[in-house]
Protein backbone atom coordinates (compact mmCIF):
# COMPACT_ATOMS: atom_id res chain seq x y z
CA UNK A 1 0.00 0.00 0.00
CA UNK A 2 1.46 3.76 -0.80
CA UNK A 3 3.24 5.07 2.56
CA UNK A 4 1.48 8.10 3.71
CA UNK A 5 3.27 11.53 3.94
CA UNK A 6 2.24 12.55 7.13
CA UNK A 7 0.50 11.25 10.39
CA UNK A 8 -2.08 12.24 13.07
CA UNK A 9 -2.49 10.77 16.55
CA UNK A 10 -5.87 11.64 18.43
CA UNK A 11 -9.36 11.51 16.39
CA UNK A 12 -10.98 13.82 19.06
CA UNK A 13 -12.64 16.90 18.00
CA UNK A 14 -9.75 19.00 16.59
CA UNK A 15 -7.86 15.99 15.62
CA UNK A 16 -10.82 14.11 13.25
CA UNK A 17 -11.85 17.37 11.57
CA UNK A 18 -7.76 18.54 10.84
CA UNK A 19 -7.10 15.04 9.46
CA UNK A 20 -10.08 15.25 7.20
CA UNK A 21 -8.65 19.02 6.36
CA UNK A 22 -5.25 17.16 5.83
CA UNK A 23 -6.42 14.48 3.18
CA UNK A 24 -9.02 17.05 1.31
CA UNK A 25 -5.52 18.87 0.40
CA UNK A 26 -4.60 16.11 -1.35
CA UNK A 27 -1.89 14.58 1.17
CA UNK A 28 -2.38 10.86 2.12
CA UNK A 29 -2.53 11.10 6.19
CA UNK A 30 -2.32 7.91 8.11
CA UNK A 31 -4.26 7.86 11.70
CA UNK A 32 -4.49 6.49 15.12
CA UNK A 33 -6.16 7.12 18.36
CA UNK A 34 -5.49 5.43 21.55
CA UNK A 35 -9.47 3.84 21.81
CA UNK A 36 -9.53 2.16 18.19
CA UNK A 37 -13.37 2.57 18.15
CA UNK A 38 -13.02 6.31 17.61
CA UNK A 39 -10.28 5.64 15.06
CA UNK A 40 -12.96 3.38 13.33
CA UNK A 41 -15.72 5.49 13.61
CA UNK A 42 -13.79 8.21 11.91
CA UNK A 43 -12.70 5.87 8.88
CA UNK A 44 -16.56 4.61 8.31
CA UNK A 45 -17.39 8.50 8.42
CA UNK A 46 -14.90 9.97 6.08
CA UNK A 47 -16.97 9.46 2.91
CA UNK A 48 -15.03 10.30 -0.19
CA UNK A 49 -11.64 10.61 1.88
CA UNK A 50 -11.26 7.30 2.61
CA UNK A 51 -8.55 6.75 0.13
CA UNK A 52 -6.58 9.19 1.33
CA UNK A 53 -6.46 7.93 4.90
CA UNK A 54 -4.68 5.03 6.67
CA UNK A 55 -6.68 3.80 9.78
CA UNK A 56 -3.86 2.08 12.36
CA UNK A 57 -4.99 0.55 15.27
CA UNK A 58 -1.35 0.07 17.10
CA UNK A 59 1.57 2.74 16.97
CA UNK A 60 3.34 -0.15 15.14
CA UNK A 61 1.20 -0.23 12.21
CA UNK A 62 0.61 3.41 12.28
CA UNK A 63 4.85 4.65 11.74
CA UNK A 64 5.16 1.70 8.81
CA UNK A 65 1.94 3.18 7.28
CA UNK A 66 4.05 6.76 7.12
CA UNK A 67 7.23 7.57 4.44
CA UNK A 68 10.28 8.52 6.26
CA UNK A 69 11.29 11.22 7.69
CA UNK A 70 8.06 11.39 8.87
CA UNK A 71 5.57 14.55 10.60
CA UNK A 72 3.21 13.28 12.89
CA UNK A 73 0.94 15.36 14.52
CA UNK A 74 -0.29 14.84 18.29
CA UNK A 75 -3.63 16.50 18.66
CA UNK A 76 -4.62 14.95 22.23
CA UNK A 77 -5.81 16.19 25.65
CA UNK A 78 -2.63 18.93 26.41
CA UNK A 79 -0.37 17.93 29.67
CA UNK A 80 0.57 14.47 31.12
CA UNK A 81 -0.97 12.68 28.25
CA UNK A 82 1.44 14.00 25.27
CA UNK A 83 4.62 13.14 27.48
CA UNK A 84 2.65 9.45 27.73
CA UNK A 85 2.24 9.67 23.98
CA UNK A 86 5.28 10.52 23.12
CA UNK A 87 6.75 8.12 25.23
CA UNK A 88 4.87 5.59 23.70
CA UNK A 89 5.90 6.44 19.89
CA UNK A 90 9.48 7.40 20.02
CA UNK A 91 10.41 3.75 19.79
CA UNK A 92 8.74 3.21 16.66
CA UNK A 93 10.13 6.13 15.30
CA UNK A 94 13.62 6.75 13.49
CA UNK A 95 16.01 9.29 11.93
CA UNK A 96 14.78 12.75 11.25
CA UNK A 97 10.99 11.98 12.07
CA UNK A 98 9.31 14.72 13.22
CA UNK A 99 6.89 14.99 16.49
CA UNK A 100 4.62 17.91 16.15
CA UNK A 101 2.20 18.80 19.09
CA UNK A 102 -0.41 20.60 18.21
CA UNK A 103 -2.70 20.70 21.36
CA UNK A 104 -3.20 23.75 23.81
CA UNK A 105 0.28 23.29 25.76
CA UNK A 106 1.80 25.21 28.13
CA UNK A 107 4.70 26.47 26.12
CA UNK A 108 6.98 25.45 29.03
CA UNK A 109 6.21 22.19 28.64
CA UNK A 110 6.77 22.42 24.62
CA UNK A 111 10.14 24.04 25.85
CA UNK A 112 10.98 21.04 28.25
CA UNK A 113 9.92 18.67 25.04
CA UNK A 114 12.02 20.45 22.42
CA UNK A 115 15.23 20.42 24.76
CA UNK A 116 14.47 16.39 25.94
CA UNK A 117 15.15 15.29 21.77
CA UNK A 118 17.82 18.32 21.01
CA UNK A 119 20.09 16.21 21.24
CA UNK A 120 18.48 12.58 19.54
CA UNK A 121 18.06 12.73 15.89
CA UNK A 122 14.07 13.51 16.35
CA UNK A 123 12.21 16.89 16.62
CA UNK A 124 10.09 18.38 18.15
CA UNK A 125 7.31 20.96 17.19
CA UNK A 126 4.89 22.77 19.35
CA UNK A 127 2.32 24.15 17.30
CA UNK A 128 -0.68 26.51 17.97
CA UNK A 129 -3.63 25.82 16.04
CA UNK A 130 -6.93 28.02 16.73
CA UNK A 131 -10.50 27.72 14.51
CA UNK A 132 -12.27 25.25 16.87
CA UNK A 133 -14.00 22.10 14.82
CA UNK A 134 -14.69 24.32 11.94
CA UNK A 135 -11.47 25.81 11.30
CA UNK A 136 -9.40 22.68 11.77
CA UNK A 137 -12.07 20.98 8.93
CA UNK A 138 -11.84 23.99 6.67
CA UNK A 139 -8.78 26.06 7.67
CA UNK A 140 -7.49 27.06 11.01
CA UNK A 141 -4.89 29.95 12.26
CA UNK A 142 -1.22 27.49 12.85
CA UNK A 143 1.22 28.97 15.06
CA UNK A 144 4.33 27.45 14.98
CA UNK A 145 7.34 27.22 17.51
CA UNK A 146 10.38 24.98 16.32
CA UNK A 147 13.38 25.05 14.49
CA UNK A 148 13.69 27.05 11.27
CA UNK A 149 14.57 23.77 9.29
CA UNK A 150 11.87 22.01 10.94
CA UNK A 151 9.52 24.83 9.85
CA UNK A 152 10.38 24.37 6.05
CA UNK A 153 9.70 20.18 5.95
CA UNK A 154 5.85 21.21 7.56
CA UNK A 155 5.57 24.59 5.98
CA UNK A 156 3.88 23.26 2.38
CA UNK A 157 1.19 21.03 4.16
CA UNK A 158 0.76 23.43 6.98
CA UNK A 159 0.25 26.22 4.26
CA UNK A 160 -2.09 24.03 2.36
CA UNK A 161 -4.63 23.56 5.41
CA UNK A 162 -4.53 27.14 7.01
CA UNK A 163 -7.08 29.52 6.43
CA UNK A 164 -6.49 32.20 4.07
CA UNK A 165 -7.18 35.93 4.06
CA UNK A 166 -7.53 36.84 1.10
CA UNK A 167 -5.57 34.56 -0.32
CA UNK A 168 -3.01 35.20 2.20
CA UNK A 169 -1.87 31.86 4.12
CA UNK A 170 -2.57 32.19 8.50
CA UNK A 171 0.13 30.04 9.42
CA UNK A 172 3.76 30.76 10.25
CA UNK A 173 6.90 29.58 11.44
CA UNK A 174 7.17 32.65 15.12
CA UNK A 175 10.23 31.40 16.55
CA UNK A 176 12.27 28.61 18.34
CA UNK A 177 10.92 25.97 21.05
CA UNK A 178 8.17 27.43 23.16
CA UNK A 179 7.43 30.16 20.34
CA UNK A 180 4.14 28.80 18.82
CA UNK A 181 2.40 27.81 21.99
CA UNK A 182 3.32 30.69 23.66
CA UNK A 183 2.06 32.62 21.19
CA UNK A 184 -1.19 30.46 21.33
CA UNK A 185 -1.45 30.82 24.72
CA UNK A 186 -1.72 34.20 24.20
CA UNK A 187 -4.58 34.44 21.46
CA UNK A 188 -6.58 32.83 24.13
CA UNK A 189 -5.80 35.42 26.67
CA UNK A 190 -6.87 37.56 24.47
CA UNK A 191 -9.59 35.49 23.43
CA UNK A 192 -10.96 35.59 27.22
CA UNK A 193 -11.03 39.20 27.45
CA UNK A 194 -12.97 39.62 24.09
CA UNK A 195 -15.70 36.98 25.49
CA UNK A 196 -15.69 38.31 29.27
CA UNK A 197 -16.13 41.89 27.31
CA UNK A 198 -18.96 41.18 25.35
CA UNK A 199 -21.02 39.31 28.47
CA UNK A 200 -20.34 42.28 30.49
CA UNK A 201 -21.99 44.22 27.17
CA UNK A 202 -25.08 41.73 27.50
CA UNK A 203 -25.36 41.78 31.05
CA UNK A 204 -25.73 45.60 30.71
CA UNK A 205 -28.71 45.09 27.91
CA UNK A 206 -30.33 42.07 30.26
CA UNK A 207 -29.98 43.05 33.43
CA UNK A 208 -29.65 47.00 33.19
CA UNK A 209 -32.25 47.55 29.89
CA UNK A 210 -34.55 44.68 30.62
CA UNK A 211 -33.55 43.47 26.89
CA UNK A 212 -34.89 39.72 25.57
CA UNK A 213 -31.86 37.25 24.11
CA UNK A 214 -33.49 37.79 20.53
CA UNK A 215 -33.18 41.69 21.25
CA UNK A 216 -29.48 41.66 22.11
CA UNK A 217 -28.90 39.22 19.26
CA UNK A 218 -30.31 42.08 16.98
CA UNK A 219 -27.96 44.16 18.38
CA UNK A 220 -24.78 41.98 18.29
CA UNK A 221 -25.72 41.27 14.23
CA UNK A 222 -26.11 45.03 13.96
CA UNK A 223 -22.90 45.38 15.12
CA UNK A 224 -21.47 42.67 13.23
CA UNK A 225 -22.25 44.79 10.13
CA UNK A 226 -19.60 47.37 11.77
CA UNK A 227 -16.05 48.24 13.14
CA UNK A 228 -16.84 45.26 15.41
CA UNK A 229 -16.93 42.45 12.92
CA UNK A 230 -15.54 39.44 13.73
CA UNK A 231 -16.36 35.86 14.51
CA UNK A 232 -17.01 36.09 18.02
CA UNK A 233 -19.48 39.02 17.43
CA UNK A 234 -21.58 36.69 14.78
CA UNK A 235 -21.68 33.55 16.79
CA UNK A 236 -23.21 35.65 20.16
CA UNK A 237 -25.99 37.02 17.57
CA UNK A 238 -26.12 33.48 16.56
CA UNK A 239 -26.37 32.05 20.25
CA UNK A 240 -28.92 34.76 21.60
CA UNK A 241 -31.29 34.01 18.56
CA UNK A 242 -31.10 30.37 19.17
CA UNK A 243 -34.16 28.41 20.90
CA UNK A 244 -33.93 25.92 23.07
CA UNK A 245 -35.51 22.93 21.63
CA UNK A 246 -36.95 20.92 24.93
CA UNK A 247 -38.12 24.28 26.69
CA UNK A 248 -39.19 26.13 23.60
CA UNK A 249 -37.02 29.52 25.46
CA UNK A 250 -33.73 31.34 24.36
CA UNK A 251 -31.31 28.41 24.63
CA UNK A 252 -28.74 30.99 26.33
CA UNK A 253 -31.26 31.62 29.06
CA UNK A 254 -31.63 27.63 29.91
CA UNK A 255 -27.46 27.49 30.15
CA UNK A 256 -25.80 27.61 33.79
CA UNK A 257 -23.79 31.14 34.12
CA UNK A 258 -20.32 28.41 35.06
CA UNK A 259 -17.83 28.76 32.27
CA UNK A 260 -15.26 26.06 32.27
CA UNK A 261 -11.48 26.87 31.87
CA UNK A 262 -8.62 24.89 30.49
CA UNK A 263 -5.39 26.70 31.22
CA UNK A 264 -4.57 29.23 28.70
CA UNK A 265 -6.10 32.37 30.03
CA UNK A 266 -4.28 31.42 33.37
CA UNK A 267 -1.31 30.57 31.88
CA UNK A 268 -1.50 34.10 30.00
CA UNK A 269 -2.14 35.83 33.45
CA UNK A 270 0.70 34.20 35.02
CA UNK A 271 2.99 34.47 32.18
CA UNK A 272 2.16 38.50 31.96
CA UNK A 273 3.16 38.93 35.47
CA UNK A 274 5.97 36.78 34.87
CA UNK A 275 7.44 39.19 32.12
CA UNK A 276 6.40 42.46 34.41
CA UNK A 277 3.03 43.31 32.01
CA UNK A 278 0.16 44.68 32.79
CA UNK A 279 -2.79 42.26 31.14
CA UNK A 280 -5.61 43.83 33.65
CA UNK A 281 -8.21 42.90 31.01
CA UNK A 282 -7.13 39.25 30.77
CA UNK A 283 -6.58 38.94 34.47
CA UNK A 284 -10.13 40.39 34.77
CA UNK A 285 -11.70 37.43 32.20
CA UNK A 286 -10.18 34.75 34.07
CA UNK A 287 -11.04 36.13 37.32
CA UNK A 288 -15.00 36.31 36.05
CA UNK A 289 -14.66 32.90 35.27
CA UNK A 290 -13.33 31.62 38.33
CA UNK A 291 -16.26 33.86 40.08
CA UNK A 292 -18.69 32.67 37.61
CA UNK A 293 -17.73 29.05 38.95
CA UNK A 294 -18.77 30.04 42.53
CA UNK A 295 -22.42 29.79 41.78
CA UNK A 296 -23.88 28.33 45.11
CA UNK A 297 -21.39 31.27 46.95
CA UNK A 298 -22.78 33.86 44.70
CA UNK A 299 -26.39 32.78 45.44
CA UNK A 300 -25.99 33.14 49.24
CA UNK A 301 -24.40 36.01 48.85
CA UNK A 302 -27.10 37.80 46.63
CA UNK A 303 -30.04 36.92 49.79
CA UNK A 304 -27.28 37.86 52.50
CA UNK A 305 -26.70 41.38 50.64
CA UNK A 306 -29.16 41.91 48.01
CA UNK A 307 -28.57 43.52 44.56
CA UNK A 308 -28.08 47.48 44.35
CA UNK A 309 -31.08 49.12 42.21
CA UNK A 310 -30.15 50.32 38.87
CA UNK A 311 -28.95 53.79 37.57
CA UNK A 312 -31.89 55.61 36.00
CA UNK A 313 -31.72 54.18 32.57
CA UNK A 314 -30.29 56.16 30.12
CA UNK A 315 -32.99 58.31 28.17
CA UNK A 316 -31.82 58.01 24.72
CA UNK A 317 -31.42 54.23 23.84
CA UNK A 318 -30.20 54.83 20.74
CA UNK A 319 -27.44 57.37 22.25
CA UNK A 320 -26.98 54.85 24.75
CA UNK A 321 -26.83 51.74 22.16
CA UNK A 322 -23.89 53.72 20.15
CA UNK A 323 -22.00 54.05 23.28
CA UNK A 324 -21.92 50.25 24.42
CA UNK A 325 -20.49 49.35 20.52
CA UNK A 326 -17.99 52.26 21.05
CA UNK A 327 -16.89 50.63 24.88
CA UNK A 328 -16.55 47.38 23.52
CA UNK A 329 -14.41 48.80 20.92
CA UNK A 330 -12.71 50.65 23.06
CA UNK A 331 -12.07 47.88 25.50
CA UNK A 332 -11.15 45.53 22.99
CA UNK A 333 -8.08 47.78 21.57
CA UNK A 334 -6.94 48.01 25.44
CA UNK A 335 -7.25 43.73 25.29
CA UNK A 336 -5.22 43.28 22.27
CA UNK A 337 -2.48 45.94 23.62
CA UNK A 338 -2.16 44.10 26.78
CA UNK A 339 -1.98 40.77 24.50
CA UNK A 340 0.73 41.83 22.41
CA UNK A 341 2.66 43.86 25.04
CA UNK A 342 3.09 40.38 26.87
CA UNK A 343 4.48 38.68 23.81
CA UNK A 344 6.93 41.42 23.27
CA UNK A 345 7.93 40.96 26.63
CA UNK A 346 8.26 37.17 26.17
CA UNK A 347 10.30 37.66 22.67
CA UNK A 348 12.94 39.33 24.81
CA UNK A 349 12.96 37.32 27.67
CA UNK A 350 13.46 34.13 25.60
CA UNK A 351 15.09 35.38 22.35
CA UNK A 352 12.54 34.45 19.51
CA UNK A 353 11.99 37.32 18.10
CA UNK A 354 8.22 37.27 17.58
CA UNK A 355 7.22 39.31 14.49
CA UNK A 356 3.88 41.24 15.78
CA UNK A 357 3.15 41.84 12.43
CA UNK A 358 2.87 38.42 11.07
CA UNK A 359 1.48 37.09 14.50
CA UNK A 360 -1.74 39.94 13.95
CA UNK A 361 -1.47 38.73 9.82
CA UNK A 362 -2.00 34.92 10.52
CA UNK A 363 -5.25 35.74 13.25
CA UNK A 364 -6.52 37.33 10.23
CA UNK A 365 -8.83 34.70 9.42
CA UNK A 366 -9.35 30.80 10.95
CA UNK A 367 -8.88 31.46 14.58
CA UNK A 368 -11.38 32.27 16.93
CA UNK A 369 -10.41 35.69 17.63
CA UNK A 370 -10.41 36.41 13.75
CA UNK A 371 -11.88 39.82 13.09
CA UNK A 372 -11.60 42.78 10.37
CA UNK A 373 -9.62 44.23 13.49
CA UNK A 374 -6.67 41.96 13.21
CA UNK A 375 -6.24 43.57 9.49
CA UNK A 376 -5.99 47.12 11.36
CA UNK A 377 -3.70 46.03 14.12
CA UNK A 378 -0.87 44.36 11.10
CA UNK A 379 -1.00 47.67 9.57
CA UNK A 380 -0.32 49.30 12.85
CA UNK A 381 2.66 46.76 13.26
CA UNK A 382 3.72 46.72 10.39
CA UNK A 383 4.18 50.31 10.16
CA UNK A 384 5.69 50.73 14.25
CA UNK A 385 6.23 46.88 15.55
CA UNK A 386 7.78 47.84 18.48
CA UNK A 387 5.40 49.83 20.68
CA UNK A 388 2.10 49.65 22.46
CA UNK A 389 -0.94 49.28 19.97
CA UNK A 390 -2.45 52.08 22.17
CA UNK A 391 0.26 54.79 20.54
CA UNK A 392 0.30 53.69 17.40
CA UNK A 393 -1.29 56.58 15.33
CA UNK A 394 -4.62 54.68 13.93
CA UNK A 395 -5.26 53.17 17.53
CA UNK A 396 -4.75 56.23 19.46
CA UNK A 397 -7.07 57.56 17.44
CA UNK A 398 -9.58 55.07 17.33
CA UNK A 399 -8.78 55.45 21.50
CA UNK A 400 -9.62 59.06 21.78
CA UNK A 401 -12.69 59.08 19.65
CA UNK A 402 -14.19 55.76 21.99
CA UNK A 403 -13.06 56.35 25.25
CA UNK A 404 -15.50 58.39 26.16
CA UNK A 405 -18.39 56.00 25.90
CA UNK A 406 -16.48 53.45 27.48
CA UNK A 407 -16.10 55.68 30.28
CA UNK A 408 -20.24 56.32 30.29
CA UNK A 409 -21.08 52.73 29.92
CA UNK A 410 -18.74 51.54 33.19
CA UNK A 411 -19.94 54.43 34.80
CA UNK A 412 -23.67 53.51 33.89
CA UNK A 413 -22.49 49.97 34.74
CA UNK A 414 -21.16 50.46 37.83
CA UNK A 415 -23.63 52.72 39.42
CA UNK A 416 -25.92 50.08 38.80
CA UNK A 417 -24.12 47.25 40.15
CA UNK A 418 -23.73 45.00 37.06
CA UNK A 419 -19.95 43.67 37.03
CA UNK A 420 -18.05 45.27 34.16
CA UNK A 421 -14.26 43.96 35.60
CA UNK A 422 -12.72 43.52 31.83
CA UNK A 423 -14.46 46.92 30.63
CA UNK A 424 -13.50 48.95 33.43
CA UNK A 425 -9.93 47.30 33.68
CA UNK A 426 -9.23 48.30 30.36
CA UNK A 427 -10.76 52.20 30.97
CA UNK A 428 -8.43 51.86 33.79
CA UNK A 429 -5.80 50.99 31.77
CA UNK A 430 -5.96 54.23 29.22
CA UNK A 431 -5.89 56.06 32.05
CA UNK A 432 -3.07 54.67 34.22
CA UNK A 433 -1.02 54.38 30.99
CA UNK A 434 -1.44 57.59 29.56
CA UNK A 435 -1.12 59.75 32.51
CA UNK A 436 2.47 60.87 32.72
CA UNK A 437 2.37 61.73 36.66
CA UNK A 438 1.00 58.64 38.34
CA UNK A 439 0.61 58.28 41.48
CA UNK A 440 3.41 55.87 42.83
CA UNK A 441 5.53 58.59 44.05
CA UNK A 442 3.07 58.17 46.99
CA UNK A 443 4.17 53.92 46.73
CA UNK A 444 7.75 54.94 46.77
CA UNK A 445 7.73 57.12 50.09
CA UNK A 446 5.17 54.39 52.01
CA UNK A 447 8.07 51.74 50.98
CA UNK A 448 11.14 53.81 52.40
CA UNK A 449 9.21 54.65 55.36
CA UNK A 450 8.77 50.76 56.36
CA UNK A 451 12.05 49.26 54.23
CA UNK A 452 14.26 52.24 53.83
CA UNK A 453 14.18 51.15 49.97
CA UNK A 454 14.87 54.81 48.70
CA UNK A 455 13.45 56.32 45.10
CA UNK A 456 14.59 58.40 42.45
CA UNK A 457 14.04 62.06 43.06
CA UNK A 458 12.39 64.17 40.98
CA UNK A 459 15.12 66.54 40.45
CA UNK A 460 17.72 64.09 40.24
CA UNK A 461 19.35 65.05 43.54
CA UNK A 462 21.29 62.33 45.50
CA UNK A 463 18.85 62.06 48.76
CA UNK A 464 17.58 59.06 48.25
CA UNK A 465 15.59 58.55 51.43
CA UNK A 466 12.52 61.02 53.16
CA UNK A 467 12.87 62.38 56.37
CA UNK A 468 10.36 60.19 57.84
CA UNK A 469 10.70 60.58 61.64
CA UNK A 470 12.52 57.54 63.02
CA UNK A 471 15.56 59.14 61.04
CA UNK A 472 16.75 55.15 60.74
CA UNK A 473 15.88 55.88 56.79
CA UNK A 474 17.13 59.42 56.35
CA UNK A 475 19.47 59.90 53.78
N1 LIG B 1 -11.80 21.97 20.97
C1 LIG B 1 -11.24 23.10 20.59
O1 LIG B 1 -11.90 24.08 20.24
C2 LIG B 1 -9.76 23.23 20.56
C3 LIG B 1 -8.94 22.33 21.23
N2 LIG B 1 -7.57 22.49 21.16
C4 LIG B 1 -6.68 21.55 21.83
O2 LIG B 1 -6.58 20.39 21.02
C5 LIG B 1 -6.34 19.25 21.84
C6 LIG B 1 -7.42 18.22 21.57
O3 LIG B 1 -8.65 18.81 21.91
P1 LIG B 1 -10.06 18.21 21.44
O4 LIG B 1 -9.93 17.56 20.12
O5 LIG B 1 -11.05 19.30 21.63
O6 LIG B 1 -10.29 17.11 22.57
P2 LIG B 1 -11.25 15.85 22.60
O7 LIG B 1 -11.67 15.70 24.01
O8 LIG B 1 -12.32 15.92 21.56
O9 LIG B 1 -10.29 14.64 22.22
C7 LIG B 1 -9.25 14.28 23.07
C8 LIG B 1 -8.33 13.33 22.35
O10 LIG B 1 -7.20 13.08 23.21
C9 LIG B 1 -7.04 11.67 23.34
N3 LIG B 1 -6.44 11.37 24.62
C10 LIG B 1 -6.85 11.78 25.84
N4 LIG B 1 -6.03 11.32 26.79
C11 LIG B 1 -5.08 10.58 26.14
C12 LIG B 1 -3.94 9.85 26.57
N5 LIG B 1 -3.62 9.79 27.86
N6 LIG B 1 -3.19 9.25 25.63
C13 LIG B 1 -3.52 9.33 24.33
N7 LIG B 1 -4.58 10.01 23.86
C14 LIG B 1 -5.34 10.62 24.76
C15 LIG B 1 -8.44 11.11 23.20
O11 LIG B 1 -8.37 9.76 22.89
P3 LIG B 1 -9.57 8.76 23.32
O12 LIG B 1 -10.55 8.79 22.19
O13 LIG B 1 -8.89 7.44 23.42
O14 LIG B 1 -10.13 9.24 24.61
C16 LIG B 1 -8.97 11.98 22.05
O15 LIG B 1 -8.48 11.54 20.81
C17 LIG B 1 -6.32 19.77 23.27
O16 LIG B 1 -5.01 20.08 23.63
C18 LIG B 1 -7.13 21.05 23.18
O17 LIG B 1 -6.84 21.95 24.21
C19 LIG B 1 -6.99 23.48 20.42
C20 LIG B 1 -7.75 24.37 19.74
C21 LIG B 1 -9.20 24.35 19.78
O1 LIG C 1 -8.09 26.89 22.08
C1 LIG C 1 -9.29 26.97 21.99
C2 LIG C 1 -9.92 28.06 21.20
O2 LIG C 1 -8.96 28.95 20.70
C3 LIG C 1 -10.13 25.98 22.73
O3 LIG C 1 -11.49 26.01 22.40
C4 LIG C 1 -9.93 26.11 24.21
O4 LIG C 1 -10.52 25.00 24.84
C5 LIG C 1 -10.52 27.40 24.74
O5 LIG C 1 -10.09 27.59 26.06
P1 LIG C 1 -11.06 27.29 27.32
O6 LIG C 1 -11.56 25.86 27.13
O7 LIG C 1 -10.15 27.46 28.48
O8 LIG C 1 -12.18 28.28 27.23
Amino acid sequence: MEQAEIGLIGLGVMGSNLALNIAEKGNRIAVFNRSPEATRKFFAEAGDLQGQIVPCETLEEFVAAIRPPRPIIIMIKAGEPVDQQMAALTPYLSAGDIMIDAGNANFRDTMRRFDGLKDSDLTFIGMGVSGGEEGARHGPSIMVGGTEESWKRVEKVLTSISAKFNNDPCVAWLGENGAGHFVKTIHNGIEYADMQMIAEIYGILRDGLGMSAQEIGEVFGRWNTGRLNSYLIEITEKVLKAADPLSGKPMVDMIVDRAGQKGTGKWSVIEAQNMGVAATAIEAAVAGRILSSQKSERERAETILGLPSLSEAPRDRDAFLADLENALLAAKIGAYAQGFAVMSAASAEFKWNLPMPTIARIWRAGCIIRSQFLDEITSAFTKDPDVNLIVTPAFADMVKETDGALRRVVAYAVLSGLPVPALSSALAYFDAYRRGRGTANLIQAQRDFFGAHGFERVDGLDRPHGPWGSGLSQG
